[in-house]
């Protein structure tokens, strides 16, 4: 698959670069305010960094994952210690910060803990502190083309699913702007499908209160010329009733051993009426999404604020659409659980039932 995955990361020119490594600094596509204008912002320091987190201009597990990495890089660049050992207490304390941002994407926590034990590793043989934060910086490096070579490979395991003249049902946006790559993962089998020659389409719901579906994933997939029709959350029904989606395809921020998958607000509404109308419901996330410890119950769901769901963003700013006043329930994340999951899409291979035994397969494959 190498040779391919080379071919294909030579041919995917993505028009969108939402994070970049500057050497000192983390320049980050701001996703608040997209499709309506097209602002970078500069992350020089953690506090920064754990602002873009937690207010989503950077947004979408992977992303968030490779984002902090470079945050722990930074924590060395802000302020340079005095040696190895105040460089250590330097990143717990960076870890610590970065660690509250966001709550359910495993990712951000996956990535912290993978800097923080190459920096332990690192201490033991770096002679100075410039040297542990060229090491980290290159760890961060690694799991970003990691992450790339993960999509390429979901998407070309998700490309042998979709046929020419398929559609293909998303939710929120688990693309390129989600993963920071370009290619992403629920998009990467439709890019690769496209590439290889495949007509596919695709429904994405507005995926409120955000509106990652209606402002992000319209966005990027007219800007790769991958045909796109814009629903309201509430039309996912009709669409399948109406036999106008082949296949659903989501992306996940947190997997469970057992095969509960943690994803945007909407995703268990999809799985069971995909269920129910016989519709192939997939989910692609990489084997960084996927969590070997928790039990459902553990696993915090992300509330936000209230006036995510009083307003709607628009190219003049939020406005209002109910009173000020009424009260409000914001869980941003739901759980799915494995009944009403027919597969689960990694760069390792495609886990179906029974899911607890094939995910374990996937993670112990060399
Ligand atoms: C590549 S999957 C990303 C995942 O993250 C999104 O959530 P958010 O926009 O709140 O970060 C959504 O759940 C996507 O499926």
């Amino acid at each position: 698959m190498e040779p391919l995955v080379s071919e294909i990361k030579q041919k995917f020119q993505p028009r969108l670069k939402p994070i970049e490594w500057r050497g000192d600094r983390l320049v980050l596509l701001d996703q608040r305010i997209l499709p309506f204008e097209t602002r970078y912002i500069e992350a020089k320091t953690v506090e920064d960094v754990a602002h873009a987190i937690r207010d989503m201009a950077v947004r979408g597990a992977p992303a968030i994952g490779i984002t902090a990495a470079f945050g722990m890089v930074l924590a060395l660049v802000e302020k340079t210690p005095s040696n190895t050992q105040e460089a250590l207490k330097t990143l717990a304390r960076a870890r610590e910060i970065l660690s509250k941002t966001r709550p359910t994407a495993v990712n951000l926590f996956w990535a912290l803990d993978r800097m923080y034990n190459k920096a332990v590793e690192l201490t033991s043989s770096a002679s100075s502190v410039r040297e542990l934060r060229d090491g980290l910086e290159k760890e961060a490096l690694k799991i970003f083309e990691e992450e790339l070579d993960a999509e390429i490979k979901m998407g070309l395991y998700g490309a042998e699913l979709l046929e020419d003249g398929d559609t293909v049902l998303t939710i929120c946006n688990a693309g390129g702007l989600a993963t920071g790559t370009g290619l992403g993962t629920a998009t990467a089998p439709i890019y690769i499908a496209s590439m290889l020659g495949k007509r596919v389409s695709v429904i994405a719901p507005e995926t409120r209160p955000w509106q990652q579906g209606a402002r992000l994933t319209v966005y990027e997939l007219m800007q790769n010329g991958i045909r796109t029709t814009l629903i309201a959350d509430t039309a996912v029904g009709l669409v399948m009733y109406r036999r106008l989606v082949d296949i659903v395809m989501v992306g996940a921020d947190r997997i469970l051993l057992d095969g509960h998958v943690f994803n945007k607000i909407g995703t268990l509404n999809e799985a069971v009426l995909a269920h129910e109308f016989g519709i192939p419901f997939y989910v692609l996330a990489p084997t960084s999404t996927i969590d070997t410890r928790s039990r459902v119950e553990d696993v915090k769901i992300e509330e936000r604020s209230p006036d995510e769901v009083r307003t709607v963003r628009t190219a003049q700013g939020s406005v209002y659409v109910t009173l000020k006043e009424v009260a409000v329930y914001n869980p941003v994340f739901d759980v799915t659980p494995p009944k009403y999951v027919t597969g689960i899409i990694t760069e390792r291979g495609v886990a179906t039932h029974p899911l607890s035994i094939n995910l374990r397969k996937l993670l112990n494959k060399t």
